[in-house]
């Protein structure tokens, strides 16, 4: 299956401090990866990599095959950018930040299938015509996939997404996962909620101290058994693994 995220050796200090160091990883089309990993373990960074946000130390960041050091505008294109908190202007509606976003990323999409493309994300229209000002964290994010289905984004970046949903708001995010991953999307998803990294995730990986030292395989876990061995890596009873 073809890697739309590869990192090579990618390595990131800031002023002596590791915070992330030897990342060999390739996610594919299809795939969700789940970053688990205490505060400060890297994960922010290794997105951050990948968004061309930061350089690396050492070592290469690929989206979609593209040098995200030498190509950062092509890799961007390719990639869609969910942070825990979307953030939209507030006296625009919806569908209007949805229109400026698509228009950023060079589209001239037709309002009626913006509409579509909210409706799609969970927001109904009388939602999508009211200013984000006075939306919820749920519905930001479902603006914020709305912006990645409009902008047919390959690549997902989710940083801690779930962090303040509801269930049903997370649940409904996941559901929104799983279609994108059907459609072929590589995701990368740091979290620190087990339970959804297990149910969205088709492999887990754990970060500790700028390192990934597991990656185990959502199928054949439960989300017990997953959050044990996180436990034991944080507790350093095991082994590095990866
Ligand atoms: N711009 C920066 N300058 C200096 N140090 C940084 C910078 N960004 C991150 N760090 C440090 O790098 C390490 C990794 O941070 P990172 O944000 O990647 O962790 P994280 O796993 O995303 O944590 P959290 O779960 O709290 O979001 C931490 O020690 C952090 O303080």
């Amino acid at each position: 299956m073809h890697a739309l995220l590869k990192a090579e050796d990618l390595s990131k200090n800031f002023n002596g401090l590791t915070a992330l160091s030897g990342l060999n990883l390739s996610i594919a089309e299809g795939e969700i990866f789940c970053l688990l990993g205490a505060n400060g373990a890297g994960k922010t960074t290794t997105i951050n990599l990948f968004l061309g946000f930061l350089t690396p130390s050492g070592g290469t960041a690929f989206v979609d095959g593209c040098n995200v050091a030498d190509a950062p505008e092509d890799a961007r294109k390719r990639l869609a950018y969910i942070p825990e908190n979307v953030a939209l202007y507030p006296t625009l509606s919806g569908i209007e930040n949805l229109e400026f976003f698509d228009s950023l990323a060079g589209e001239r999409t037709p309002r009626e299938a913006l509409l579509d493309i909210l409706a799609e994300a969970g927001l109904d229209r009388d939602a999508a015509e009211r200013k984000a000002g006075a939306y919820s964290k749920g519905m930001r994010q479902k603006v914020g996939i709305a912006i990645a289905l409009a902008k047919k984004a390959r690549v997902l970046l989710l940083d801690e997404p779930l962090s303040g949903l509801d269930p049903a708001a997370a649940n409904g995010f996941c559901a929104l996962l799983k279609k994108l991953q059907a459609d072929g999307c590589a995701v990368l998803m740091a979290t620190h909620d087990v339970f959804r990294a297990k149910e969205v995730g088709s492999r887990i990986g754990i970060m500790k101290s700028g390192q990934l030292v597991d990656i185990l395989d959502a199928d054949t876990l439960d989300a017990g058994e997953i959050e044990r061995v996180y436990l034991a890596h944080m507790h350093g009873e095991t082994g590095q693994a990866a």
